[in-house]
């Protein structure tokens, strides 16, 4: 049993904090945020995440996990510290490391015998190094002479499937710089050691470039298909059918190959930004990745376009939305399309009404500007009554087998826009809809 702290008790924190717990391990789970800190004592958790509840208040009960605002004493009582604080974009499109590098001044102010400090969070390579220097310095300062090392250890899980994500991990990435410090974080992922998952074990800086490039080639993808898709629009082509044919070439592979209104959520549009900020700084552009942040920003307008093209006279028209969240089974709504999409269509005078299963809490604040154009719903068929259109920008499972018998009750109008394509063109157009996918 390893005893570990995991320091930022969000989407990763916690889901890294509780599964660690539920490997055997004794997890202290530290946060800032007094508030989330107390309520997740209480066991309610902050975000939306499936199966997590039930991991958090299982090991919390059996004293594996703790949570704690004190992280001196977590510092104290643990060998493994887990960095796992956000990193959100800086104005140049730079990763922000201040709350990185703070947690990293903690861990040297409290270092009380050696100490791994693992970075989970995602950050620009050299910041192991830069943890490295700084809690050495500190270190001379006090006058002490503990040794530590720094370990990176990026997180590849995806929101909406966390659990399953962090439990069956495609591969366990561990950047360090010595045997003692690999061979700790083995123990600390011994139950996916002994299960045969791949571990990749480099040096810091690759490991550091491992997390940039694996989500800047899948934010690549999307952007690939989604171009291709419109292509295909214009040329009576299938994008669905042409994924599917690309995804069984081995080299290829079906992941990742869904159209729609361009990537969203809080890492690829920030993680590819600061890929670029990155390789310039470094003399090494980035050209393809540059390339795809513009095409994803054309993506979420073209939406737009596509909308305000086929209603025609748009004004004063009213669409009911099914789904903002950046994708479905979260409430996440960090760089959703929604945020580029709903206030473009609010500028052509269109009304909106919104249904999204867990969106609406932060939806409620992140579309405050357009509040006043803006009805939001409790369920699918409020949203739906008495509009013109209906627009599909989230794939929750609860869309995908709407009642279309419905809808003449309902007062709506027959423009259907799908841009998840999660519904069959033909079957819908012989339903007498007038329906618009991406790429289909
Ligand atoms: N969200 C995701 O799906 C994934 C995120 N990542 C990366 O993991 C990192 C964390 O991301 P999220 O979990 O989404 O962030 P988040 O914003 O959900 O959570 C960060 C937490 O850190 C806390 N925090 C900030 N400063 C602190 C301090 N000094 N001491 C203690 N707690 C502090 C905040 O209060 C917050 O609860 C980022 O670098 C992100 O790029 C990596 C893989 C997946
Ligand atoms: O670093 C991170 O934070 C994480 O970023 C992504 O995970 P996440 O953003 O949670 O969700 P994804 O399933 O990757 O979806 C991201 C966006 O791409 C879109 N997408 C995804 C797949 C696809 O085929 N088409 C498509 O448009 C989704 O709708 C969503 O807006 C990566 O998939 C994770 O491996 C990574 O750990």
């Amino acid at each position: 049993m390893s005893r570990i702290a995991v320091v930022g008790t969000g989407y990763v924190g916690l889901v890294s904090g509780a599964i660690l717990s539920d490997f055997g391990h004794k997890v202290t789970c530290v946060d800032i945020d007094q508030n989330k800190i107390a309520r997740l004592k209480q066991g309610i958790i902050p975000i939306y995440e499936p199966e997590l509840e039930t991991m958090v208040e299982k090991n919390y009960y059996y004293k594996r996990l703790y949570f704690t605002t004190n992280i001196q004493d977590a510092v104290e009582k643990n060998d493994i510290i887990i960095i796992a604080v956000g990193t959100p974009p800086a104005d140049d499109g730079s990763a922000d490391l201040q709350y990185v590098l703070t947690v990293a001044e903690s861990i040297a102010t409290y270092m009380n015998g050696y100490k791994v400090i693992v970075n989970k969070s995602t950050v620009p390579v050299g910041t192991g190094q830069k943890v490295k220097s700084l809690v050495q310095d500190a270190l001379n300062e006090r006058g002490v002479n503990y040794t530590f090392d720094v370990v990176s250890n990026p997180e590849f899980l995806r929101e909406g499937s966390a659990v399953r994500d962090f439990t069956h991990p495609d591969r366990v990435v561990i950047g360090a710089e010595n045997e003692k410090a690999i061979n700790l974080m083995k123990e600390v992922y011994r139950v996916l050691y002994i299960n045969e998952t791949p571990f990749v074990i480099t040096n810091i800086e690759t490991a550091e470039i491992i997390k940039y490039a694996s989500n800047a080639f899948l934010a690549m993808k999307i952007t690939f298909i989604n171009e291709v898709a419109n292509l295909c629009e214009k040329v009576g082509a299938d994008v669905q059918k042409v994924a599917k044919a690309m995804g069984k070439d081995g080299r290829i592979s079906p992941k990742f190959l869904h159209a729609g209104p361009g990537y969203g959520g809080s890492c690829f549009p920030k993680d590819t930004r600061s890929l670029v900020k990155i390789a310039t700084d470094c003399g090494e552009p980035l050209s393809l990745i540059e390339a795809t942040i513009k095409a994803n920003e054309r993506q979420k307008l073209k939406m737009v376009d596509k909308i305000v093209d086929a209603l025609g006279e748009v004004e004063g028209k009213t669409i009911a939305v099914l789904g903002i969240t950046f994708k479905p089974n979260t409430d996440d709504m960090r760089e959703a399309p929604s945020l580029v999409i709903l206030p473009e269509l609010v500028k052509y005078g269109i009304k909106l009404k919104v249904y999204d299963p867990k969106g609406r809490e932060e939806g409620t604040w992140r579309l405050h500007d357009i509040k006043d154009n803006l009805i939001w719903c409790e369920e699918t068929y409020e949203a739906i009554t008495n509009t013109d259109a209906t627009l599909i920008l989230t794939e929750w499972n609860e869309f995908r087998n709407l009642d279309f018998d419905k809808y003449d009750e309902l007062n709506s109008g027959k423009y259907f826009f799908d841009f998840r394509n999660i519904y069959d063109k033909q079957e819908l157009t012989g339903k007498g809809f007038k329906y618009y996918g991406v790429g289909v």
